[in-house]
C-alpha cells in the first residue's frame, strides 16, 4: 500500500450531500479527499430527482397537449414514444453530469478516489488501495430502496428507482407498492405516458402531507385513471407470465391484481453496511447513524449528513446539512441544525408543497391555540386564465399570527412555497405577507389573499364598522 494521504476533510459519498461539502470546503482552502464507489452525483442525478422530474416533465407535456381543446386549440391526440421519452431523461442527466463529475472536482482541487470506503480506525480509512487520514470525515453515503418482507417478492423482477429509468418500453400495467412521493410521482408520470397504473399503499398516500392537500392529489390521480388502493396490505407476490401477480387485502376482502411491471417504492434504508463503522467508533441505532445537533456522530471528528442519517431525505436538505458541517469542521463554529422551515414538494400535477408544521402537527404541538386559514385557487384570476383552478393554500399560525406552517396543493405550488419558507425561517407574522404587494395577475396573489383572510373576521367585524362610522362622523 502506498504512503497514506493526509488531508483536512475526507468525504465519503459523491451524491448531493458529499459533493456540497467537498466543493465548499476545497474552495475555502481545505485539502479534500472525496471517495465515491459508483456514479458521481449519487441518487439525485442518476436515479432520483433528475430522472424523475425529467420523466414527469414529459408526462405533463403529453397531458397538456391532450387538454389543448379547452383553449380552443385542436390537435390530434398525442402519441408517446416511450423510448424517446427515456432518451430525453438520459439527455437531461448527461447535461447536468459534468457539474458533478470527477473531472470538475479534480479541477476544483479535490483528490477523488473511485472505490468503496471502509474505516480501519477512528481517524483513517482505506479506499482504492490508499489509506486516508483526515482531521475530519464526512459520511454522506446516502440510502437505497428499502425492500419490504412481502412473501414471494424475491421471485419476481421488481423495479426500484435504481432500475426504473432504464426501462425503455411503456409498461402495459405498472403496479406500484408504496404511495409516498416516489410511488405517487412515478404513478402519474407513467399513467400520463400511457401505462395502466395501480398503487398499493398500506396507509394513506403521501402520509407526511396535510390530509386536505392529499385530498386534492388523490382526486387528480384518480381523474388521471390511476387505481389507488389505500389502507391495503400486499400479502403475496408471484410470477405471472412475463409480469407478476399480487394478492392484497383491501377493505376486508382479498384481491388479486396482475401487472406487467412492479415498482417497489416503500421508503429508504441508509447505506451503512461494510463501512467499518465500529472501528471508527460511529454508533448506529435502528439502522441509521446517530448524530447530534451539529451532525457529529458518536466520534466527534466524523459527521454524517444527507440521506444516510435517515432524516428528511431531500437534496436541499443534503445541501443544508453540508453548510452546517462546513461551519463546524472548517470554521470551528458550533452551528446546529434547525429543521423548522424545511420545504418539500411532490411534483405531480397539481403540485403538493409543504413547509413547517401541517395543521395536525401544529395541533399536536400547540393544542387548539392556533389559527388555520385557507384560500382557493378557483378565486385567483391567473389560475382561471391558465385553467388551473384546482387547489388550495392552507396556512397555520399561532393565535397571535406567527406563521407555523403552510401547505399548497395547486399549479406551481413548489414555486409559491418559497415565500412561506422565508417567512417561517425569519419568524414572520402573517401581517408581513398580507401587507406585501403581489403583482396582478399572478398565482402569488394566492399567498397574499390567504394572509388577508386571516384578518377578515376582525377587519370586517362589528368593531371595525363602529370605529369607521365614528371616524367618518368626525368629518
Ligand atoms: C426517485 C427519487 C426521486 C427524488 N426526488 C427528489 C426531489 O424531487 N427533490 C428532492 O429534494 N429530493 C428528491 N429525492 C431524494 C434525493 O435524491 C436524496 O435526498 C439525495 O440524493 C440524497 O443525497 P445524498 O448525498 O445523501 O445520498 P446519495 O445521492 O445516495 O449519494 C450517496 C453516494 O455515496 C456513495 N457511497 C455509498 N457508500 C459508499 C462507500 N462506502 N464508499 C464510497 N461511496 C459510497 C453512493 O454510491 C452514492 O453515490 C428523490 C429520491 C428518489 C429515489
Ligand atoms: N419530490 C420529492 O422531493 C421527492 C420525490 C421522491 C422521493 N423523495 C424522497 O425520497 C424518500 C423516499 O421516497 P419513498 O416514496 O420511497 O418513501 P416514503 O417513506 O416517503 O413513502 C413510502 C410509502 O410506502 C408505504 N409502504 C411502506 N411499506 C409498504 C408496504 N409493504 N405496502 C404498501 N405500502 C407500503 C408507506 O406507508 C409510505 O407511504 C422520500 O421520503 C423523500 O424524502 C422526494
Amino acid at each position: 500500500m502506498s504512503t497514506p494521504i493526509e488531508t483536512d476533510i475526507c468525504v465519503i459519498g459523491g451524491g448531493s450531500a458529499g459533493l456540497s461539502v467537498a466543493a465548499g470546503a476545497v474552495q475555502m482552502g481545505a485539502r479534500v479527499v472525496l471517495i465515491e464507489k459508483s456514479r458521481m452525483g449519487g441518487d439525485c442525478l442518476n436515479t432520483g430527482c433528475v430522472p424523475s422530474k425529467a420523466l414527469l416533465a414529459a408526462a405533463h407535456h403529453a397531458h397538456a397537449l391532450s387538454r389543448s381543446a379547452e383553449f380552443g386549440i385542436h390537435t390530434s391526440p398525442p402519441t408517446v414514444n416511450f423510448a424517446g421519452v427515456m432518451a430525453h431523461v438520459r439527455d437531461v442527466i448527461a447535461e447536468i453530469a459534468p457539474h458533478d463529475s470527477v473531472e470538475r472536482f479534480e479541477r476544483l482541487g479535490c483528490t477523488v478516489i473511485t472505490d468503496h470506503a471502509r474505516f480501519t480506525g477512528k481517524n483513517e480509512l482505506v479506499a482504492g488501495g490508499q489509506t486516508v487520514r483526515a482531521r475530519r470525515f464526512v459520511i454522506a453515503t446516502g440510502s437505497r430502496a428499502a425492500i419490504p418482507p412481502i412473501p414471494g417478492l424475491g421471485d419476481v423482477n421488481y423495479l426500484t428507482n435504481e432500475t426504473l429509468f432504464e426501462n425503455t418500453t411503456c409498461p402495459d400495467h405498472l403496479i406500484i407498492i408504496g404511495g409516498g412521493p416516489i410511488g405517487i410521482e412515478m404513478a402519474q408520470a407513467h399513467r400520463r405516458l400511457g401505462a395502466r397504473v395501480t398503487v398499493i399503499e398500506q396507509g394513506s398516500i403521501l402520509p407526511k402531507d396535510d390530509p386536505d392537500l392529499v385530498a386534492v392529489a388523490r382526486h387528480a390521480l384518480e381523474d388521471d385513471g390511476i387505481s389507488l388502493y389505500e389502507n391495503a396490505m400486499a400479502k403475496r407476490v408471484e410470477p405471472h407470465g412475463p409480469g407478476c401477480r399480487i394478492t392484497m387485502t383491501h377493505k376486508g376482502a382479498e384481491l388479486t391484481i396482475d401487472g406487467s411491471h412492479l415498482l417497489v417504492a416503500t421508503g429508504r434504508s441508509p447505506n451503512i453496511a461494510d463501512m467499518g463503522l465500529d472501528l471508527a467508533g460511529v454508533e448506529c441505532a435502528k439502522g441509521a447513524i446517530t448524530f447530534d445537533a451539529r451532525l457529529r456522530t458518536s466520534n466527534k471528528k466524523i459527521f454524517a449528513i444527507g440521506d444516510v442519517t435517515g432524516g428528511l431525505q431531500f437534496t436541499h436538505m443534503a445541501a443544508y446539512d453540508a453548510g452546517i458541517v462546513i461551519r463546524n469542521a472548517l470554521f470551528r463554529l458550533p452551528a446546529k441544525i434547525n429543521y423548522s422551515a424545511v420545504p418539500w414538494v411532490t411534483f405531480i400535477d397539481p403540485e403538493i408543497a409543504q413547509v413547517g408544521l401541517t395543521e395536525n402537527a401544529a395541533r399536536a404541538r400547540h393544542g387548539n391555540d392556533i389559527r388555520v386559514v385557507t384560500w382557493d385557487y378557483a378565486e385567483n384570476d391567473r389560475a382561471r386564465a391558465e385553467r388551473q383552478t384546482c387547489g388550495l393554500i392552507k396556512v397555520v399560525t399561532t393565535a397571535s399570527g406567527r406563521i407555523l406552517g403552510a401547505g399548497i396543493a395547486g399549479h406551481q405550488a413548489g414555486e409559491l412555497i418559497g415565500l412561506w419558507s422565508l417567512a417561517i425561517s425569519r419568524k414572520m407574522k402573517i401581517g408581513a405577507v398580507a401587507g406585501h404587494i403581489a403583482p396582478y395577475p399572478t398565482l402569488g396573489e394566492i399567498s397574499k389573499r390567504v394572509a388577508g383572510a386571516w384578518y377578515t373576521p376582525s377587519l370586517f367585524g362589528k368593531k371595525t364598522r363602529k370605529i369607521v362610522r365614528l371616524l367618518l362622523r368626525l368629518g
